[in-house]
């Protein structure tokens, strides 16, 4: 998949599969194209946006069924003149043709399944008698009422307090639904998901189990990207993962991560390294061995 803006490309090219049930996390520094990527599973990109390549034929035409967006924010995500349980049943009724019972008995069912006690008295209840732990639950049933094969959930708990992130990413992983989270949170990918991709201006530079690309990076800019993170028991001093990424549409030619990287060589700056197998995960760097 490509995209890009009046010709000038922010993804240059990715290509993944999401496995039934898996937690799948896309991390990588600003404006690498993880939203992007994120919103084409959607089909919601911005309008001005051009893509080529395909997202799984009709998967992003059954948004709210097949695939469904988790909200960043559960405050905004929830009409505050709807009971909640009105609100999950609606949902359930654009996408399935059940009776209105039908859909009220679904709609208690989601909230008991995120943990919700008395479902069937709270589901009567506004947002605004729920407390930020019970909304943000709600938010969840909601988008996992219509059970999704995929949930796509975009820095989905930038805005929350560490305990309330652990309870969010906590539910998340716990439905059937395979995630798709596009996260800066190296930390919550370590202890939620089971794959990595890890993007470098609009392209793949390195995937694979979390464990294996985590605890032994390959490709340099993953390498970077963990050693400027602060660990338990790691570094006072860290170091810096030195200059920017590329805009859009100034993508040296070669490796668009050449200029930053310690292991560059001549050819780095000629031809762009495909992905490819390496150390039981998949790189894009010509010099992978030597990280
Ligand atoms: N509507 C738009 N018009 C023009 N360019 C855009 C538009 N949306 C995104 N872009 C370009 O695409 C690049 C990638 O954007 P994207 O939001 O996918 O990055 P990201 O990796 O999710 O970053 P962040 O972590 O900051 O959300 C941006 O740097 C920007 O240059």
């Amino acid at each position: 998949m490509r995209i890009s803006f009046s010709g000038v490309e922010a993804v240059r090219g990715v290509s993944f599969d999401v496995l039934p049930g898996e937690v799948l996390a896309l991390v990588g520094e600003s404006g690498a194209g993880k939203s992007l990527t994120a919103r084409a599973l959607l089909g919601m990109l911005p309008r001005e946006a051009v893509r080529s390549g395909s997202v799984e034929p009709e998967l992003s035409r059954q948004r709210g069924r097949r695939i469904a967006l988790v909200p960043q924010d559960a405050l905004s995500a929830l009409s505050p003149v709807h009971p909640v349980g009105d609100q999950l049943a609606a949902a359930v009724r654009s996408v399935r043709r059940v009776s209105r019972g039908e859909a009220r008995a679904l709609a208690v069912a989601a909230l008991e399944r995120v943990g919700i006690a008395d479902a069937a008295r709270r589901a009567r209840a506004y947002p605004h008698e729920f407390s930020g732990g019970m909304r943000q639950r709600a938010v969840i049933a909601m988008a996992t009422i219509n059970e999704p094969e995929i949930l796509v959930a975009d820095e989905p708990t930038t805005a929350l307090d560490e305990e309330r992130r652990e309870l969010v990413l906590g539910l998340l992983r716990a439905q059937p639904s395979a995630l798709v989270l596009v996260t800066h949170d190296v930390e919550a990918v370590r202890r939620h998901a089971d794959r990595v991709l890890v993007m470098y201006a609009g392209r793949l530079v390195e995937a694979g189990g979390v464990e294996r690309v985590l605890e032994a990076p390959r490709a340099p800019y993953t390498a970077g990207l963990l050693a400027s993170l602060p660990r338990p028991g790691g570094p006072k001093r860290l170091p810096v993962l030195a200059g920017h990424p590329p805009l859009p549409g100034a993508v040296a030619a070669g490796c668009a991560f050449a200029p930053r990287c310690s292991f560059a060589a001549p050819e780095c700056g000629v031809s762009e390294p495909e992905l490819r197998e390496g150390d039981g995960r998949l790189v894009a760097c010509h010099h992978w061995e030597l990280v």
